[in-house]
């Protein structure tokens, strides 16, 4: 297994154990030569950048960059916004690669995974490292389908910048705005590229408007697309006030000229490009106080004499502090904008040292990645992004550390920080990266070896895969003693089954896909109950007696909350077995087997015979809740789904007839440019098998993203055909 690693060294300093200046002479020559034989020449990659003959001082600089000259950056969008035809686009003009990779051919470097290649998506992050222009960029190339939201955030905790690629026809859509969120959470600095441009419906103001109104983020116009959709040439540079225009004989776009707009020639062109490059220097005044100072001290009389480079220096201020947004154009597919873009991500995105990591972490064997190629290295700065393998215990989400008494005592360093400056300050936080949120999975389904033999392979293939994705979760139905797969969707489960049969050489078989639902109740019931059981010449003694109730606010896991009446003596020792008792009895529900929600347990009573072991206190409690909870009336909860359809005006009637049979919510039907686009809710029930169905009802046109809202209580109804069906009735 490869685990993503980012190496945080204080103050910058380099890493003794892993030094370069440590290892004689005849090691840098293996290294060297082990990078040769590793290096990915056989499609079309260039030689690494860098790297001519055995030179010393280049695989020097190939591995330790100056730390300013660092970019570690990640892709992230909307599914098919065109991340994926980005970023070959940006290895191609880099040299990475020497010819120019297709998602609809499937052969791109970034998506190298069989199932990414036969189905067009990103479903894994690669990452992948290119120079250019004297900058090193480490770039990572992210998953935009919903049911790998996780990937995303694994990745953008280690990214100190981002660029958001959007679908000019579309602007901000449903899967935009979480990852925009998560790059939010994370705190990354981010610039916009509005991406096909050429698409008939491309719209430069329509997509700036939906940035402005959906993501809340102030955009500052860098760039104005000469033509759009079928007329789309190129761009204007508004800082520079030229015009970018691409050869349209050239066919893989590396040629492209620069011309100044003139008043001769451009005389309309130059006056849109003057009004936005004003009204851009006002816009990052208002967010800059020392550009402001220069502007209105030196400039105010005139604008255009303001030097290209004070402006882009105070862009990559306000980007660094994320009070607003770069945004540029192009067309990836159509080899237009690239490069431009490659010169926005080193010029306005941070490196790691204008970013806020103080930790240290220590590896022994590390590979820089070039999607799925690695080349093995000696040493590495603090700032880069790189790979490492053996570590048996991670998982995603983990942070590594020297050792847990350096990161105590950076911890405990950080608390007296924080203290000085009276508590004030969060400094403890910056100890740790923000640990990645693990969606709630809703889809489950039975997993069988091929044979009984087979079953610990299949185990170890199941916890290898857990660790690098941790919204896959995996049980063991207690009653059938069958594996469960517990997956973000259905497309999720279907890929872990795939993988399984690739990575793992097993065949193995999939039970009906199924809804995850949830429990509760609906009123309070009291239980009483008694465990006597004597095991050789112990007896074990306990009576309790309980309360169950609905709880007033949702919670996930049971609340518990202990009566005055029951001695605190008493509950320093079974408190402990108590709360185990009661949390595993509510993760089978009465009525499906489905874990409760909304529960709250009331110890009233609690009599221990003294020698009682805590494992019968623990049987006694779940025994007297279950006793409780079945008492009850109860409620099945099913996932209801925030739901999104982007449509041609011709197909919405068809599809909205579909979804009124399918118990769907619609909340707002928007307009966006030649489509609809249907907003609404619709339980996860009624949505197996639906992209099927669209495709159908549509011709293919239309698009959907599915995202889990809430649970909601079934009607009575649905709720006992649902029970039935289970039982076996019907
Ligand atoms: N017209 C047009 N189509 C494009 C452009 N860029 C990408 N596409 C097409 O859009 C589709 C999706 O492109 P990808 O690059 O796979 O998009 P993605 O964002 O990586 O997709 P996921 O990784 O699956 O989320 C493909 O059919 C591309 O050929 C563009 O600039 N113009």
């Amino acid at each position: 297994m490869l685990t993503n690693l980012r190496i945080f060294v204080k103050n910058h300093q380099k890493i003794s154990s892993l030094h370069i200046n440590n290892m004689c002479f005849c090691k840098i020559r293996t290294s060297l030569k082990r990078l040769k034989l590793h290096v990915p020449l056989g499609r079309n990659y260039s030689s690494l950048p860098g790297l001519i003959g055995d030179d010393i001082k280049s695989l020097h600089s190939i591995i330790n960059p100056p730390i300013a000259k660092i970019r570690n950056i990640g892709i992230m969008a909307h599914i098919d916004a065109g991340k994926t035809t980005t970023t070959e686009r940006i290895l191609y003009y880099s040299g990475y690669t020497r010819s120019l990779g297709d998602v609809d051919d499937g052969d791109t470097v970034t998506d190298f995974m069989a199932q990414e290649r036969e189905r067009g998506i990103t479903i894994q992050s690669a990452a992948v490292t290119f120079d250019w222009k004297g900058y090193r960029v480490n770039l990572i190339d992210t998953p935009g389908h919903v049911d790998f939201t996780l990937e995303v955030e694994r990745c953008l905790r280690v990214l100190d910048g981002a660029v958001a690629v959007f679908d000019a026809s579309a602007g901000v859509e449903a899967q935009t705005l979480t990852v925009w969120r998560q790059a939010d959470k994370h705190k990354i600095p981010r610039i916009c590229f509005l991406n096909k441009m050429d698409k008939t419906g491309a719209s430069f103001n329509y997509a700036v408007e939906s940035i402005r109104e959906k993501l809340k983020a102030k955009p500052l116009l860098l760039q104005l697309p000469v033509g759009e959709a079928k007329t789309f040439k190129g761009m204007v540079d508004v800082i520079n006030k030229e015009k970018l225009l691409w050869n349209p004989n050239s066919g893989d776009g590396k040629d492209f000229e620069r011309k100044p707009l003139l008043e001769t020639s451009d005389p309309e062109l130059l006056k849109e490009t003057t009004e936005a490059r004003n009204a851009l220097i006002e816009q990052v005044a208002d967010l800059d106080d020392e550009f402001a100072d220069l502007v209105l001290g030196e400039f105010s009389e005139n604008f255009d004499l303001l030097p290209a480079e004070k402006l882009q220096t105070a862009i990559h201020r306000v980007t660094l502090a994320q009070t607003a947004v770069p945004v540029l154009c192009g067309s990836a597919l159509k080899n237009k904008g690239i490069q431009p873009l490659l010169d926005a991500i080193t010029m306005y995105l941070p490196s790691p040292e204008e970013r806020n990591y103080e930790f240290l972490e220590r590896i022994s064997r590390l590979l820089l990645p070039f999607a799925d190629q690695h080349i093995e290295i000696p040493s590495l700065t603090s700032g880069n992004i790189a790979l490492t393998v053996g570590l048996k215990h991670t998982v995603t989400g983990d942070t590594i550390v020297s050792s847990k008494s350096s990161t105590l005592a950076a911890a405990r360093r950080a608390e007296r920080e924080g203290e000085k400056k009276h508590k004030q300050s969060n400094e403890a936080e910056k100890i740790l990266l923000a640990g990645v949120e693990i969606p709630e999975p809703v889809f489950f389904c039975t997993i069988e070896p091929p044979s009984v033999a087979k079953q610990p392979d299949l185990d170890h293939a199941l916890k290898c895969l857990q660790r690098e994705d941790p919204s896959l979760k995996v049980r063991v139905d207690p009653d059938s003693g069958q594996t469960v797969l517990c997956g973000m969707g259905e497309l999720h489960i279907e890929i872990i089954h795939d993988r399984i049969k690739r990575e793992y050489g097993l065949e193995t078989y999939l039970g009906p896909l199924q809804i995850a639902y949830r429990e509760t109740i609906l009123n309070s019931v009291r239980a009483t109950d008694t465990l006597d059981r004597t095991l050789g010449d112990k007896r074990h003694l306990v009576t309790v007696e309980v309360e169950t109730r609905p709880t007033e606010t949702s919670s996930v896991m049971p609340v518990i909350e202990y009566a005055e009446s029951v001695g605190e003596d008493l509950l320093k020792v079974s408190q402990e077995a108590i709360e185990n008792g009661i949390r595993s009895v509510c993760l089978q529900g009465p009525l499906l087997g489905s874990p409760m929600q909304d529960v709250a347990i009331t110890l009233h009573s609690l009599i221990i015979h003294p020698g009682t072991s805590t494992t019968m206190i623990s049987a006694c409690v779940s025994r007297c809740v279950q006793k409780a909870l079945k008492k009850a009336n109860k409620q099945v909860l099913e996932p209801l789904m925030n739901l999104e359809i982007t449509v041609t005006k011709d197909y919405l009637s068809p599809v909205l007839a579909d979804l009124a049979q399918r118990r769907g919510n619609i909340q707002e039907i928007q307009t966006r440019q030649d489509n609809k686009v249907v907003i609404g809710f619709v339980p996860l029930a009624e949505m197996m098998g639906y992209s099927t169905v669209l495709r159908t009802l549509t011709s293919g046109s239309a698009t959907f993203a599915l995202e889990l809202s809430t649970y909601q209580a079934m009607n009575p109804q649905d709720q006992s055909t649902l029970l039935n069906r289970r039982s076996g009735l019907t």
